[in-house]
């Protein structure tokens, strides 16, 4: 899968452009600030429906009230068009032409590799589950859907729970615990397809402790309606469902010892990488072909062996957009980045 050409209008800092890549490595360098992730951000968004902005208004340019993103694609079928609108809370998806709901499965697909990867392992349960959410909702149009439908009814539970009068939560208790369920299951089977893949890559990273990966759930699809049951009181006292998906983490470690607390930065670098190349390999998998990679400032924090891999990775898919503030050696086109401009 690779793009052809990127139409930004109003998207960030990003200058409205009309852009034409090749197929192979892109080289984007430029400046600190000069606009480099923004463009990767785009594209990430506008193939493949996510972005993790916490205010949709944050991508349109400062001033102007609506952003655009246009994308043609190629895939091993033929050609797409991907498009997004952004407005104030508000975005909207076209395929080929035609509108399509927000969390439907995108025909682009893309892996985003940054340098804040290393907050997957050094940071908290949340950012785990974003990293399982983001995966599974690029391969199933039915986890991104039930997903949502957990969060809605996630808040409409909690709400109860903070309500004055106490009400009966049996209802919620059902819907939360048998969408949570599924979520749960679909969750279990990806990271167990995860797994093998993340320590074969880690292992060609020239990682030398055991890598293992594992859910930690805090209620399982068997007793959740019960769990909920018996943590009422509980509950109740913090206004907020304390177990279910929503809770649970996807535990790193290596030779044992977790590696949110263990891990050096180099080493958690390099979980991550392989996570990201797992990723890869589930997502190429999914869609028959390996998606987009997108490589943000490839050169940091990365010893000259992991910058090895990682550009190795850059050029075993048909194509890789990187960014950094120095070159990539050997891209098939080599772009500056000045000013959201890119010539
Ligand atoms: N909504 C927005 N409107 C206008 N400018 C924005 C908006 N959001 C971010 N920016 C600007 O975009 C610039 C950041 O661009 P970006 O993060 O893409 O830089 P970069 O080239 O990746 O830099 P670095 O090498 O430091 O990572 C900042 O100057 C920021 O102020």
């Amino acid at each position: 899968m690779r793009l052809r050409t990127l139409t930004t209008l109003h998207y960030r800092n990003l200058a409205p452009s009309d852009l034409a890549f090749p197929a192979g490595v892109v080289s984007i360098a430029g400046p600190n600030g000069a606009g480099k992730t923004n463009l990767l951000e785009s594209v990430y968004l506008v193939c493949t429906g996510l972005t993790d902005a916490a205010k949709l208004e944050q991508l349109v340019r400062r001033g102007e009230r609506e952003a655009y993103v246009r994308a043609d694609l190629l895939r091993i079928d033929g050609e797409s068009r991907l498009e997004v609108g952004l407005g104030r809370g508000r975005r909207a998806y076209k395929v080929d032409g035609v509108r399509v709901r927000t969390n439907a499965l995108l025909r682009g697909s893309a892996v985003w590799v940054r340098p804040e990867d290393s907050d997957l392992v050094l940071g908290s349960p949340g950012g785990r589950r974003a990293f399982l959410d983001a995966l599974l909702s690029r391969m199933s149009a039915r986890y991104a859907h039930q997903l949502a439908l957990y969060e809605r009814n996630l808040a409409q539970r909690n709400a109860a729970l903070r309500a004055e009068e106490r009400h009966d939560l049996g209802v919620w208790d059902a819907g939360v615990s048998s969408i949570g369920s599924e979520i749960m299951a679909l969750r279990r089977r990806v990271s167990a397809r995860l797994e093998p893949l993340a320590r074969e890559a880690h292992v060609a990273l020239g990682g030398h402790k055991d890598l293992r990966l594992s859910l930690v759930e805090t209620t399982t699809p068997e007793s959740f309606v019960q769990d909920l049951a018996a943590r009422r009181s509980e509950e109740f006292a913090r206004g907020s469902t304390v177990i279910g998906p929503h809770r649970d983490d996807l535990a790193i470690s290596l030779d044992g010892l977790p590696s949110g607390d263990y891990a050096s930065r180099g080493e958690a670098r390099t979980i991550a990488l392989a996570l990201r190349k797992a990723e890869l390999d589930l997502l190429t998998e999914r869609y028959g072909e390996p998606p987009v990679l997108l490589v943000d400032d490839w050169a940091a924090e990365l010893d000259p062996s992991r910058r090895a891999f990682l550009l190795d990775l850059a050029r075993s898919v048909p194509q890789a957009l990187v960014t950094g503030t120095e070159d990539v050696p050997n891209a098939s086109l080599h772009l500056r980045a000045h000013e959201g401009m890119f010539s």
